[in-house]
């Protein structure tokens, strides 16, 4: 029998430190370690908090979810752990060793440059194009929740509000006000609880107004030297398209994709 690469062991799953909370329960870090010799890689382990609301069903459907998307721009899915005679479970995942892009584009800030800002863009803009494909609403696109892989390459993380649109409608309509934060949500989710490709278009209006105010979202530090005031107005329209109040006549990812390549040839 193959041995099964998805099934990590408890007792070789070594915990070295806490990554975060989320309101499911907490990700740590931790080293899968079957040798015993401290060669094992790094993994980011997502533990369900069974008391805090988010039950063991929905869990299992992020798993599901997350464990049959394969793309670049999106965190990597290697398997799940079963305790308590699979009574409960962890999702195991590739730990991105940068962390959120919140917090590395604040610490980057004096050298992070339009470039690299725009090729994040770009790269979130592809995930959510795949995430598309698979006919996935993310629901909670945020700087917060994609992870910097390293110097050049962000994935689109967390999926424990995703939704799958069903075959016949192009929208998902939630039965009762959703757990997304408000700031991020686009009108027709905060008016009528719907959710759809075009409301993530939205949301990544606001991480665009995130990256390009260094996630300090106090004020808005837009990149206002002089040689980057052309990319700072036409970043600003890429957001205000993406903040158009009617969700039909708001661009999509593939739209998107395009303008920020566009921008990123106009930079050489
Ligand atoms: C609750 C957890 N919070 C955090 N995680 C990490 C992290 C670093 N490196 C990582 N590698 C793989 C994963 Cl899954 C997380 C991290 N860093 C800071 C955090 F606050 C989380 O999942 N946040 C959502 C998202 F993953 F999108 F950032």
């Amino acid at each position: 029998v193959p041995h099964d690469q998805t099934l990590f062991e408890e007792r070789h799953l070594c915990y070295i430190s806490p990554l975060g909370k989320g309101n499911f329960g907490c990700v740590e870090l931790c080293r899968y370690d079957p040798l015993g010799d401290n060669t094992g890689e790094l993994v980011a382990v997502k533990k369900l908090q069974p008391n805090k609301g988010s039950n063991l069903e929905d869990f299992q459907k992020e798993v599901k979810m997350l464990s049959v998307l394969h793309c670049d721009y999106i965190v990597k899915y290697r398997g799940v752990c079963y305790s308590m005679g699979r009574l409960s479970m962890s999702l195991v995942m590739e730990y991105l060793p940068y962390g959120s892009l919140t917090g590395y584009v604040w610490t980057n800030r004096h050298n992070i440059t339009t470039r690299r800002m725009l090729l994040f863009s770009s790269q979130i803009c592809k995930g959510m194009e795949y995430l598309q494909t698979q006919r996935y609403v993310h629901r909670d696109l945020a700087a917060r929740n994609i992870l910097v892989a390293n110097e050049s390459l962000v994935k689109i993380a967390d999926f424990g509000l995703t939704k799958v649109l069903p075959f016949d409608k192009e929208y998902y309509r939630l039965s009762q006000p959703g757990q997304s934060p408000l700031f991020w949500l686009a009108p027709e989710c905060l008016n009528e609880n719907k959710f759809s490709h075009k409301s993530d278009v939205w949301s990544f209006g606001i991480v665009l107004h995130e990256l390009f105010s260094y996630c300090d979202n106090r004020c808005l530090m837009f990149i206002l030297n002089y040689n980057n005031m052309f990319f700072c107005s036409v970043v600003y329209s890429l957001m205000k398209d993406c903040w158009t109040y009617d969700f039909d006549k708001r661009p999509s990812f593939s739209d998107l994709s395009k303008k920020v390549e566009n921008m990123i040839q106009d930079d050489r």
